[in-house]
């Protein structure tokens, strides 16, 4: 089976309008020659309102970035105010949508339960789930944070056939990690990152658990991006912060498609 090509994913959360969108994403294709892309999949998340605009640039200039949404709603269309639906996000060339992020799960109560609409969702129309997990420091330091992962990925992946399965992205991302300057150690994220495969293999056999692939995020940089993807199960990164800067995006691309840098 191939190697499983590694994604770094820059989720730029609330940050940017749609011209300083337009701007990061020319910087990044200047600063990021199109030989990295062979070698590591790149994807920026950024708001709703930006990604009309991101759209004409990566058509209008055939970029090799690839772009999506931070949210989606569970429904295809409908009386919900406010909500975009996965339908919409496929009409506009979004490739990702991530789902079931902790800010999500804290500042708009989803539940395992709600996650799960969305990455069915998202899978129906065709855009691949980035399915965010992770363990908060109480459940962390009680020992607890492989199981709590891997009961938030079977209730996150509830419904779902091996076949979609195979097409999604999973986000292990500690909360604990998340815009504190706090990165797991290596060891950290291999062992959980290890133990969500492993209970993809269980759920949808070996074959699907070795063609998935499961990230990090949490603080991730260019100076710890490389030590984070040469682990066995880590292959690739969901990036907050350092995603919003384009040198730095860019340095962290080019370490993770293992250099040189640009
Ligand atoms: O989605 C990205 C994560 O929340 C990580 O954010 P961060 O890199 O700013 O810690």
């Amino acid at each position: 089976m191939a190697a499983r090509q590694p994604l770094i994913a820059g989720n730029w959360k609330m940050n940017l309008n749609h011209l300083e969108a337009i701007a990061l994403v020319q910087k990044i294709a200047f600063s990021l020659p199109e030989k990295y892309f062979a070698k590591v999949e790149v994807a920026v998340l950024p708001p709703f309102v930006d990604i009309r605009s991101i759209q004409t640039l990566v058509d209008g200039d055939k970029l090799l970035l690839k772009y999506g949404a931070q949210d989606l709603s569970p429904h295809d269309s409908g009386a919900y105010t406010g909500d975009v639906s996965g339908r919409m996000l496929a009409k506009l060339g979004c490739s990702y949508v991530t789902v079931g992020h902790s800010e999500r799960r804290e500042y708009h109560h989803e539940d395992d339960a709600l996650v799960n609409k969305k990455v069915k969702a998202a899978l129906k129309h065709g855009v691949t789930p980035i399915f965010c997990l992770g363990e908060r420091v109480d459940v962390r330091d009680a020992g607890n944070h492989v199981e709590h992962c891997t009961n938030q990925l079977v209730a996150g992946l509830k419904g779902v056939s091996a076949e979609q399965a195979r097409d999604i992205v999973v986000a292990y991302e500690p909360v604990w990690a998340i815009g504190t300057g706090k990165v797991a150690s290596s060891a950290d994220a291999q062992e959980v990152c290890a133990a969500l495969r492993v209970k993809l293999a269980e759920l949808h056999g070996e074959d699907v658990a070795s063609a998935v692939r499961v990230l990090y995020g949490g603080s991730v940089k260019s100076g710890n991006i490389a030590e984070l993807v040469a682990q066995k199960d880590v292959d690739g990164a969901l990036v907050g912060g350092a995603s919003l800067e384009a040198d730095e995006f860019a340095k962290l691309c080019a370490l993770a498609a293992g250099g040189p840098l640009p």
